[in-house]
């Protein structure tokens, strides 16, 4: 039953997956949960916008993967009531398909670019203006027959999403009016998530089993609704399709994620770091070579829950395995970490 190889992968793999994802997915503000500040900021700007019948200003959503960008895009067309468009960074490869995305818009509507920190510089130079000034300016034919032409588009709002705000060109981040970043879930946030999915799904869930699952979610809806699947499984054949915390712990016990959500990867990585390096302070290179991962993969994936968690940090000279992750493997501290005010 098992459908992907890693199972708190929190980026989505099938389109199986995806499916259900989006059968999970809230639709509305008022039912997407948590991220407070990031709500709380849109419904005003929303409100303000729809009460003058003016698109909304544009939208960078940032934050590891998982944590609820698509779904907050579509939620932000659907309060404004406007059609959603939608693409990807990696998608538009030439002028030509951004001008066809945005000639056909209607006014106040929303195009939403995923990954858009992965768009080509000749596409990102004819947003510019579109986005400042709803205008285009594309060139058409070649050599000395070439012309510049000039079209206007009818009032849009642009959000972008990326798991990397650091990897996106300066003018192309100023031109954001409304930026917002997306932080991990805490666990009762997520046992919401859980709790709902499961009223979704119909799966008999006990307060103490959505909680138990909510812990070990890595602080990300995608990886809990996956992790709900994988324990009503269990449940099912087990125990009558009832998920209490003894149910959900033994199903994730199954699953190989441990008490703090970590997965194999997660404890090869920090083990890595621990055993391979010393503790650390390790390059990413050394440290991609060791565990066989991508960079990226590391970067975006593993690393920005194991640092907010504070079992590993981010240093100019490497990444360094904490204090915190020894007590978790119940290694021997090394000498630097066993006293109280050490410094890097
Ligand atoms: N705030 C939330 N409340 C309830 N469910 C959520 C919330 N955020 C995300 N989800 C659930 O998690 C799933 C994944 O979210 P989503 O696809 O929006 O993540 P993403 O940030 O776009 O990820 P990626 O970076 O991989 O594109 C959704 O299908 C949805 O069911
Ligand atoms: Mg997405």
């Amino acid at each position: 039953m098992i459908e992907t190889d890693r199972l708190i992968a929190p980026d989505a793999e099938s389109p199986r997956e995806e499916a259900l994802e989006r059968a999970l997915r809230p639709k509305l503000l008022d039912e997407y949960v948590g991220q407070e500040k990031a709500r709380s900021q849109l419904e005003i700007f929303i409100n303000a916008a729809r009460g003058r019948s003016e698109a909304l200003d544009h939208v960078l959503l940032f934050g590891p993967p998982g944590l609820g960008k698509t779904t907050l895009a579509h939620i932000i067309a659907k309060e404004m009531g406007v059609n959603m468009r939608q693409t990807s960074g990696p998608v538009l490869e030439r002028a030509g398909d951004l001008a066809a995305l945005l000639t056909n818009l209607e006014p106040n509507d929303v195009l939403f670019i995923d990954e858009i920190h992965r768009l080509s510089p000749v596409v990102e130079e004819i947003l510019y203006p579109a986005m400042e000034d709803y205008r285009l300016d594309i060139m058409i034919g070649e050599g000395p027959a070439a012309r510049s032409v000039r079209l206007d588009l009818p009032p849009f709002t642009l959000i972008g999403a990326t798991t990397r705000a650091g990897m996106l060109t300066n003018p192309l981040r100023d031109r954001f009016g409304i930026v917002s970043r997306l932080e991990f879930y805490t666990s009762e946030e997520l046992a919401r998530i859980v709790h709902r999915s499961a009223g979704l799904l119909e799966v008999e869930m006990a307060d103490t089993g959505s909680l138990e699952i909510a812990r070990r979610s890595r602080g990300t809806p995608r990886i809990a609704n996956r992790l709900l699947r994988r324990v009503r499984d269990y449940a099912q054949v087990k125990a009558n399709g009832i998920v209490s915390s003894e149910i959900a712990d033994a199903a994730l016990k199954m699953l190989d994620v441990d008490k703090l959500g970590f997965d194999v990867m997660d404890r090869k990585l920090l083990l890595a770091v621990i055993e391979k390096f010393g503790g650390g302070p390790v390059g990413l290179d050394n440290l991609a070579a060791a565990i066989g991962e991508e960079r990226d993969t590391i970067e975006d994936v593993l690393e920005p829950y194991l640092i907010q968690q504070g079992y590993l940090m981010r240093t100019p000279r490497g990444r360094i395995a904490t204090l915190q992750a020894y007590q978790h493997f119940e290694l021997p501290m090394p000498k630097h970490l066993s006293g109280e005010t050490w410094q890097e």
